[in-house]
């Protein structure tokens, strides 16, 4: 009897029947790409083309089919494409494909599978049927190093390619391609792991694992909540930026005594916006080309952070044009730094923000803190005793207890970081006796503030007596008259 099932084929078998089809396309594909190569030096030119239209013709025509290449990188840049198809694939690889790469990210929750190289796994959009495939290879890169001698590494280098039917090219670029960028956007949203760039070079990248919150962040309220209100506003601000034909970036410099928590409200940015961080050591780079080239090849929504700005290297102060830790013209410069940071780098990219750390401001170059040059100024200092309150809460999940007055008291007569009393907070997971430790440890410094504010007014009183010595008779009665008035 005529069954209507059997004969009309299922989705799942038009499917792989098609799978199958455009995986022999692609093969085929290959082949002719290689026998081309081979034969181009061989046959002449009308011969291969006559040739080469009969065998394409066998496999369906394939001069219907297109390839977008994608690769990993554009020139020193990451292609973000590239980087957007690889999380869109992940969670669309085919059944058909046999071998795949597993990956477990430190701090990730989920597994991240990948296609391994060479496979091939397919897509649907709005009835366009559409073939990925990943590609790998190894190429040597070649260059001087920092003492001029030959240096050579092999580097990987990754494309997708995309096949298609000719005739979806626009709809393929105009709405599969932007559909692919704003689901990798989602995805990364909803799982992203925030990583963490440093070194000479931004090869070596590790999974930023810092748990710095704003909510751990023991820091002034307004200035904080001032702080999260502006973030809030830069990155919701593209139009504006775009309107205003300014690039997309914001700077700030922090700046406080040691301990006081610039690096970790680094790390609470990075955690709250979710951006990437590059943490600059201008101490391994060796002149302005190579700073160039390592600031162009960072991602869009990222941190660029330079540590300890006055101190990291001899920077010299533009105005005095002195010359940097090089001599020639690849020297690194503050005003080369700046410049490019104002100039190329923020306008080729987007969402990118620059941290300036210090522990001494008024050593900073006039450059450097000019108006317009770092958008907000923030003073990380001593603790407060609403600092301690929420230190209290992370370390010992205390909101409140009976030495927290003498505590506070005690935190406003000296001056203690947050980083010190974070630590005594660790000795012991005893409540009363790490707050009678942490008390113990106030009650030592306050007496040594005393101890060295009667030095200091001795010293004052010393260098009275050592003037009245030597200041001549005369002075000296005009002086003790004046006093008496
Ligand atoms: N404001 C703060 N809130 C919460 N914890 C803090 C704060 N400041 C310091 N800490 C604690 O002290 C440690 C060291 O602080 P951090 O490295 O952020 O200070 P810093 O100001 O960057 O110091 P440096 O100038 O020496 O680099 C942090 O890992 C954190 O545990």
């Amino acid at each position: 009897m005529f069954s209507l099932s059997s004969s009309i084929p299922s989705t799942a078998s038009v499917l792989s029947a098609y799978t199958t089809f455009a995986a022999s396309a692609v093969l085929v594909r290959t082949v002719l790409h290689e026998v081309q190569s081979m034969t181009s030096r061989l046959i002449p030119q009308q011969l291969q083309d006559k040739l080469f239209t009969k065998i394409g013709s066998l496999f369906g025509n394939l001069s219907s089919q297109m390839c977008i290449t994608i690769s990993d990188h554009n020139g020193l840049t990451p292609n973000e494409m590239f980087e957007a198809c690889e999380t869109y694939l992940r969670g669309n690889i085919s059944p058909s494909v046999h071998r795949l790469k597993v990956v477990k990210e430190p701090k990730a929750e989920k597994l991240s599978v990948n296609i391994n190289d060479g496979e091939t796994t397919f897509d649907a959009f709005e009835g366009i049927h559409l073939v990925w495939r990943l590609n790998c290879s190894e190429t040597q890169k070649t260059g001087a190093d920092y003492d001029g001698y030959f240096s050579s590494e092999r580097v990987e280098r990754r494309s997708f390619e995309l096949f298609f039917n000719k005739k979806y090219k626009d709809k393929v670029l105009g709405s599969y391609l932007p559909y692919v960028l704003e689901r990798s956007k989602a995805i990364n949203g909803e799982n992203k792991v925030i990583k963490l760039y440093s070194g000479g070079n931004w090869y070596v990248d590790v999974n930023l694992q810092h748990p710095s919150t704003f909510d751990t962040l023991a820091m002034d309220p307004e200035v904080k909540k001032e702080l999260m209100q502006d973030l809030d506003r830069f990155v919701r601000r593209r139009t504006f930026y775009k309107r205003v034909g300014k690039a997309w970036k914001r700077g700030y410099l922090l700046y406080g005594p040691p301990g006081t928590g610039k690096s970790s409200l680094v790390a609470a940015m990075a955690n709250y916006l979710k951006f990437h961080i590059y943490d600059l050591e201008l101490s391994s780079v060796r002149g302005n080309n190579d700073l160039r080239s390592l600031l162009v090849s960072t991602k869009n929504r990222s941190i660029l952070v330079v540590e300890g700005i006055d101190c990291s290297i001899e920077m010299q102060n533009r105005e005095a044009g002195q010359s940097g830790r090089r001599s020639g013209e690849n020297q690194l410069t503050l005003s080369g730094l700046l410049n490019f940071i104002d100039g190329l780098w923020s306008s080729c990219g987007d969402e990118r923000i620059v941290v300036f750390t210090t522990n001494y401001k008024e050593r900073l170059d006039p450059a450097l803190l000019r108006p317009g040059r770092m958008d907000m100024h923030i003073h990380l200092s001593y603790c407060s005793p609403g600092g301690f309150r929420i230190l209290a809460s992370n370390y010992l999940g205390l909101k409140d207890h009976d030495r927290f007055g003498e505590i506070e008291e005690l935190i406003t007569e000296v001056e203690v970081t947050a980083a010190e009393i974070a630590e005594e907070l660790m000795k012991s997971e005893e409540i009363d006796f790490v707050l009678a430790g942490l008390v113990a440890f106030l009650g030592k410094k306050k007496k040594e503030k005393a101890k060295s504010n009667i030095g200091k007014e001795d010293e004052v009183k010393g260098n009275k007596k050592e003037e009245d010595v030597k200041l001549p008779r005369r002075s000296r009665r005009k002086r003790s008259r004046k006093s008496r008035i």
